[in-house]
C-alpha cells in the first residue's frame, strides 16, 4: 500500500541565468518539474511510499523527467508511456527587483493533456492512505479535470483521505473557473492547502492571518486548513483551534518548489498523525528549498530534525 498517490503533468523546467532574459540568453539550466511529483519526491525521501501517475512519451526529455523523480524513490509503476507526444516545458526567468520573475509555459498539445479515465490503473492508485491533488492539473484541460475528479470521487467512496493544494495559476485559468471546479474537490478533502492570496483570488475569502484558514475550514468542512503567506507566516485551522506560525526569513536563491516542499513536509506530519508537527517540518524544509536550484527539494530525514544555519546564528 502507498502512503500517497498523485497525478500531474511531468515537465522540464528551463531556467534563464540570473541577470539575463529569455529573449537573449544563450544558456538554460534544465531540471524536472511537476508540483505533484515534487510533493511525492520529497515525501519519498522522508521514507514514505509514494506513486506518481503522468503521461509521458518515449523520448529523452521524458526520461530526464522520470529519472529525476525516480532517483529520489518515487514509484513509477503508474506512469503511462505513449509512443510519441510532447513533454511540457516551462521557462523561468528568476528576475531581480525591480524586474519581477517570470514564468513562460510551453505546455499546449502535450501527451498528458489528453489523459483518459480508462488509462489510469485505479486499483493501484487507490491502494493508498492519501490521495493528493492540486488545482494545476484540474486547470489544464477538460480531460485532466475529469481524471482528477474521478480520482477524488473514487477515493471519497473508499474513505481514502484526500489532500488538496489549491495552487492557483493565473496563466492557466480564471478565478471563476477555478472556484467552480475546486469547490467540489475542496469539500471532499480532509486537508486543504490554500495560500492567503489564493483564498482571496479564488474563493473571495479575505481576512487577517489565521482568520483566512478558519473561514476556508468553515466553507469546505475540511478537518485541517493550512494557509501559506510567503515570508509573512503560516496559518492553521483545525479541530484544536487556530495557529499562527512565524517564518524565519532566508535569502532566496531559487523560489519555485518552496510551496511544494512545504506541503510535502506538512503531509509527512499528517501521515504521522500530527499536522502541527508537519507545519514545523514544512517551515524548515521550505527554507532549504529556497536555497537550492530546481523545483524538487533534496533532503535527508535527519535534516528535518537538525537546526539550519540561520537557527544556529539565532
Ligand atoms: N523568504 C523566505 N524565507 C523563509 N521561508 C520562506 C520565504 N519565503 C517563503 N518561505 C516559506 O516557503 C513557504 C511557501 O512559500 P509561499 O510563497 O507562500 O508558497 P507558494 O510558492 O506556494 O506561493 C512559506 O510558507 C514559507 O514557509
Ligand atoms: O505545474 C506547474 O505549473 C508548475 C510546477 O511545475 C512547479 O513545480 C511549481 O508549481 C512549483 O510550485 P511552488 O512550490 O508553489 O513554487
Amino acid at each position: 500500500m502507498f502512503d500517497l498517490t498523485t497525478i500531474g503533468e511531468g515537465q522540464i523546467r528551463l531556467t534563464v541565468p540570473q541577470g539575463e532574459r529569455l529573449s537573449n540568453t544563450r544558456q538554460l539550466r534544465m531540471t524536472a518539474a511537476c508540483s505533484e511529483a515534487n510533493v511525492a519526491g520529497l515525501l519519498s525521501q522522508l521514507g514514505r511510499h509514494t506513486s506518481w501517475c503522468s503521461v509521458l512519451p518515449h523520448s529523452d526529455l521524458a526520461e530526464r523527467c522520470i529519472s529525476e523523480f525516480r532517483s529520489v524513490g518515487v514509484d513509477m509503476s503508474n506512469m503511462i508511456r505513449v509512443p510519441e507526444g510532447r513533454v511540457a516545458l516551462y521557462f523561468m526567468e528568476p528576475g531581480e527587483p525591480p524586474m519581477p520573475s517570470r514564468v513562460t509555459y510551453d505546455r499546449l498539445n502535450t501527451a498528458f493533456r489528453e489523459i483518459r479515465v480508462e488509462d489510469v490503473n485505479w486499483d493501484s492508485m487507490l491502494n493508498t492512505r492519501l490521495v493528493f491533488v492540486t488545482g494545476i492539473t484540474t486547470a489544464l484541460t477538460k480531460a485532466t479535470a475529469k481524471v482528477i475528479r474521478h480520482f477524488v470521487d473514487a477515493a471519497h467512496e473508499r474513505n481514502i483521505d484526500i489532500a488538496l493544494d489549491v495552487n492557483y495559476r493565473g496563466l492557466l485559468w480564471s478565478p471563476e473557473r477555478a472556484r467552480e471546479v475546486l469547490t467540489g474537490i475542496a469539500s471532499r478533502s480532509r486537508i486543504i492547502f490554500c495560500s492567503r492570496k489564493d483564498a482571496g483570488i479564488v474563493f473571495g475569502i479575505e481576512g487577517e492571518r489565521a482568520e483566512v484558514s478558519r473561514q476556508l475550514r468553515e466553507a469546505f468542512g475540511a478537518e485541517y486548513v493550512v494557509s501559506t503567506d510567503g515570508h509573512n507566516g503560516v496559518y492553521y485551522a483545525g479541530p484544536d483551534g487556530l495557529d499562527d506560525r512565524q517564518v524565519d526569513i532566508v535569502p532566496v536563491i531559487d523560489r519555485p518548489g518552496a510551496g511544494d516542499s512545504f506541503v510535502a513536509a506538512t503531509l509527512h506530519g499528517f501521515l504521522g498523525g500530527d499536522v502541527r508537527q508537519g507545519i514545523s517540518y514544512g517551515l524548515r524544509v521550505s527554507k532549504y528549498a529556497l536555497t537550492h536550484h530546481g523545483d524538487l527539494t533534496h533532503i535527508t530525514p535527519s535534516e528535518l530534525a537538525i537546526p539550519t544555519t540561520t537557527d544556529i546564528i539565532r
